[in-house]
């Protein structure tokens, strides 16, 4: 299975480079597209009472139009309704000449029980809202319930964005061709998808890689090899050596979440570097975590100096107060050579948005640290709110800019987390689960992402081998999950994908 997710504009490039080489054509490539439509419904609902397809003006259309025919010389009651004949002399027109349903306008769609809908009204070429006849028809079938089976999209959802166009359908099962699109693992566009097949129609692995394509479903298989195993002759500090920041005496909790977390992922050692004040709730709790008192920049320079941890987490349980953010940028202008990356998360990244210009100058220095931010929506708009605001990016758009922006690894969290990396690469999670959303499940994917850093995992894979891996914990350990469990839960997950 392949991981690219194609944007509309790299599909359409696909498209063209696999006509050029031949020996598949253009009506061929539908044709093959219209089938496995047809093979979807026929083996999803070999009951169907009938199969209503509608038909857009183009070659999401053309699709619809081949499934006609196809469902229709297999014997099954076809309807078809079209909003407009297909442009004349395009592939959608030839597949149109080759049905011989009738062809009746939208307006006379109506939804029927036992019937089967298949949505071939737009897919890849939405260029705006839908409206009029459209949302009618979509409204009526949302609203009666009935199963859809909508081609490459539902009609309305962006395949770039996952936005809603106006009105979009709640499919049952989407068939899309070659590969998944943003807009089927982005939400909202995520929600109205159902179970989403990819059907091969011949368009090979190595035209998908000539593509500009940059952006993957986040998936163990791609990155699996990649994770780290400890070598036999490892010792603890070989297998990679965390610092985490604590907050004060009454938030200690976060910090340790996210220490235990790094340890569970194979760090071979984790230090709680905490306040004076805080020492004793940290001891209170901690038994193969390394305690340092660290109050001052000159503490963690000297902790650097003497135990060279590869990388630090600073931001759970710490406050948003001024002097954090410029701790923060302390940190990263003292790095050279003494840690090798930052996770920052939490109040870490909001104390920074009080001081953007200056972390954004540090960001380009040459010698930076490698930096990792995880910040939730709210986060998000708080760092980089130009980025927040303009509608016109979606969701892995604006993952791309920030991580450009601030030369940093964005995750960029959510049910549809995004990371990103300055060089343009990225991924969409698939396996999130509102599992996670529970106060201190945050504080554990930065320890995962340090660990996996700290055992020298390449940067954009350790941030999407921990997102997916803290996902996949919280999925197995199930219901009444909170955020103490996540550590031990890592374990089975880990062990699972290493050796
Ligand atoms: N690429 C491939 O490899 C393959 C692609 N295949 C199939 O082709 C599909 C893409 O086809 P496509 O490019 O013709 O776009 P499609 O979605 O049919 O819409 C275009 C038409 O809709 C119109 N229109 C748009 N929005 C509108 C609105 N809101 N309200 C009203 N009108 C609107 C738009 O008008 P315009 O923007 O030009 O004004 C234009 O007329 C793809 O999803 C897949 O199913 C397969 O056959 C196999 C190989
Ligand atoms: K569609």
């Amino acid at each position: 299975m392949a991981f690219e997710l194609l944007t509309p504009s790299e599909m359409a490039e696909a498209d063209r480079l696999t006509i050029a080489a031949g020996p598949v054509d253009g009506i061929g490539l539908m044709r093959r597209a219209g089938c496995s439509v047809a093979d979807v419904v026929l083996q999803r609902f070999p009951g169907a009472k009938a199969v209503h397809v509608l038909c857009g003006p183009g070659n999401n259309g053309g699709d619809g139009y081949v499934a006609a025919r196809l469902l229709a010389e297999s014997g099954v009651a076809v309807r078809l309704f079209a909003t407009a004949a297909p442009r004349s002399g395009g592939d959608a027109a030839l597949a149109a000449a080759e049905c011989s349903v009738k062809v009746e306008p939208l307006a006379a769609f109506a939804p029927e029980s036992g019937a089967i809908v298949v949505d071939a009204l737009y897919g890849a070429g939405l260029s705006k809202p839908l409206d009029g006849e459209v949302v009618e028809a979509i409204t009526r079938t949302n609203s009666a319930v009935v199963p859809v089976i909508s081609v490459d999209l539902p009609s309305g959802v962006s395949g770039a964005s996952g936005e809603i166009m106006g009105s979009a359908f709640q499919a049952t099962v989407t068939v899309t061709f070659a590969r998944k699109k943003p807009g089927h693992l982005l939400y909202p566009g995520r929600a109205q998808c159902g179970e989403v097949v990819v059907a091969d129609i011949g368009i090979a692995a190595a035209i998908v890689g000539a593509t500009s394509v940059r952006c993957f479903e986040n998936d163990p298989a791609w990155w699996r090899r990649h994770f780290p195993s400890p070598a036999n002759d490892a010792h603890k500090y070989s297998r990679g050596h965390v610092g985490v920041f604590s907050g004060g005496p009454s938030a200690t909790g976060a910090a340790r979440l996210s220490a235990m977390a790094a340890a569970r992922a194979g760090a071979g050692a984790v230090t709680v570097l905490s306040p004076g004040a805080a020492l004793a709730a940290n001891a209170a709790h901690l038994t193969s975590i390394i305690l340092r008192r660290s109050d001052t920049l000159q503490d963690a320079l000297a902790f650097l100096g003497a135990r060279k941890p590869e990388v630090l987490v600073y931001g759970p349980g710490l406050g948003s107060e001024p002097e954090i953010g410029r701790f923060a940028l302390e940190l990263m202008s003292v790095a050279e050579g003494r840690f090798a990356a930052l996770v920052l998360d939490a109040d870490g990244i909001t104390s920074l948005s009080h001081r953007r210009a200056a972390f954004f100058e540090a960001r380009k220095r040459p010698n930076a640290p490698a930096l990792v931010l995880t910040p939730h929506h709210g986060e998000f708009g708080r760092l980089f709110p130009g980025i927040a605001a303009d509608a016109s990016l979606s969701k892995l758009e604006r993952a791309r800019a920030a991580a450009a922006k601030a030369n940093a690894i964005i995750i960029y969290k959510g049910p549809d987390t995004v990371i990103a990396v300055p060089d343009g690469r990225a991924a969409i999670n698939a396996n999130g689960t509102s599992l996670l959303a529970t106060a201190g499940s945050g504080d554990v994917l930065s320890g995962i992402v340090a660990a996996l850093l700290a055992q020298r995992m390449p940067a954009f894979e350790a941030a999407c081998a921990a997102v997916w891996i803290h996902a996949e914990a919280a999925r197995r350990f199930g219901p009444g999950l909170i955020a103490e469990d996540l550590p031990l839960a890592l374990r089975e997950v880990v062990a699972g994908l290493s050796g």
